[in-house]
C-alpha cells in the first residue's frame, strides 16, 4: 500500500522542490503544491512535477463566487489533479460547480477550518462556537454539495468521519512528537491522525526544513 503522506513542498524554487520530492518520493505517497509554488511556477510548474510519476495534490484553496471558481477549475482541468482544493465557506453552490467542473478522476476536498486557527479566532472573525463544531457544521454542508471530502485537524476528523462514512478526509497541521508548531495551532502526531480516521496526512516542513529530508520522511513513515 502507497504511503498516506503526502509531501508540501512550499518553495517558489522549481528545482528546490524537485530536489526535494526526488529525494523523498519512496515514502511518500503523494506532492502537494500549493500557492507559494503555484504563484511562482504556474501550470508548466505543475506539469514538470507530475513527471516525477506521484500523484498531485493542487491546492489552491479557492474561494470565490460559484461562476468564477468553476471558470478556475476549468482552466485548471488539463493538469487532472488527483486532489484540488476549495474553501467549504464558499457555500454550497460554490462547492457544487466545483465538483461538476473538476475531471471525473479529480477529488475536490473542502477546507473547513484552517489548523492555524483556533477558537479565538474563530470568534474574531464573527462565529460563534467552538472550532470543532465548525469543522463539522462545514463537514455537513460540504457533504451535502456531492464533492468527496474535507481538510481538517487530526482532532476533528473522528467526529467528521461519524457523520461521513465515506468521506475523503484530509488532515495537516500534523507534527512528530515534540516537533516545531511555528504557525499550526490545531495539530496532532501523523499517528494520531491516521488512528482518528484520516485518508492522508500532508506534512511540510517537518519534511522539507529537515537536514535530511529522506531521514525525516523514513522516520515519520515508520510511526505509522
Ligand atoms: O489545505 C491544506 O493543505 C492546509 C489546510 C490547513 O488547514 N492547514 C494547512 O496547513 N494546510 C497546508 O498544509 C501544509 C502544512 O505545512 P507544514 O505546517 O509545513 O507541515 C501547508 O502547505 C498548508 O498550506
Amino acid at each position: 500500500m502507497s504511503s498516506p503522506i503526502y509531501v508540501a513542498l512550499d518553495t517558489p524554487d522549481l528545482e528546490r522542490a524537485r530536489a526535494i520530492a526526488t529525494r523523498v518520493r519512496h515514502h511518500v505517497g503523494g506532492i502537494k503544491l500549493g500557492l507559494e509554488f503555484f504563484a511562482a511556477n504556474g501550470r508548466s510548474g505543475v506539469r514538470e512535477m507530475a513527471e516525477l510519476g506521484l500523484p498531485i495534490f493542487l491546492d489552491l484553496k479557492l474561494h470565490d463566487i460559484p461562476n468564477t471558481v468553476a471558470k478556475a477549475i476549468m482552466a485548471l482541468r488539463p493538469l487532472e489533479p488527483a486532489i484540488l482544493t476549495v474553501h467549504a465557506s464558499g457555500g454550497r453552490a460554490m462547492l457544487e460547480d466545483a465538483k461538476a467542473a473538476a475531471p471525473q478522476g479529480t477529488k475536490v476536498v473542502a477546507v473547513t477550518m484552517l489548523t492555524s486557527l483556533d477558537d479565538s479566532d474563530l470568534a474574531a472573525t464573527g462565529v460563534a462556537g467552538s472550532a470543532h463544531d465548525q469543522v463539522i457544521r462545514l463537514a455537513e454542508l460540504a457533504k451535502a454539495s456531492g464533492i468527496d471530502g474535507i481538510v481538517c485537524s487530526g482532532n476533528e476528523v473522528a467526529a467528521a468521519k461519524k457523520i461521513w462514512p465515506k468521506g475523503f478526509f484530509v488532515v495537516p497541521g500534523v507534527r512528530p512528537a515534540n516537533g516545531e508548531l511555528a504557525d499550526q495551532k490545531r495539530t496532532t502526531t501523523p499517528r494520531q491522525a491516521l488512528d482518528a480516521g484520516a485518508s492522508i496526512l500532508v506534512v511540510g516542513r517537518p519534511i522539507t526544513q529537515a537536514e535530511d529530508p529522506d531521514h525525516a520522511a523514513r522516520a515519520i513513515e515508520a510511526t505509522l
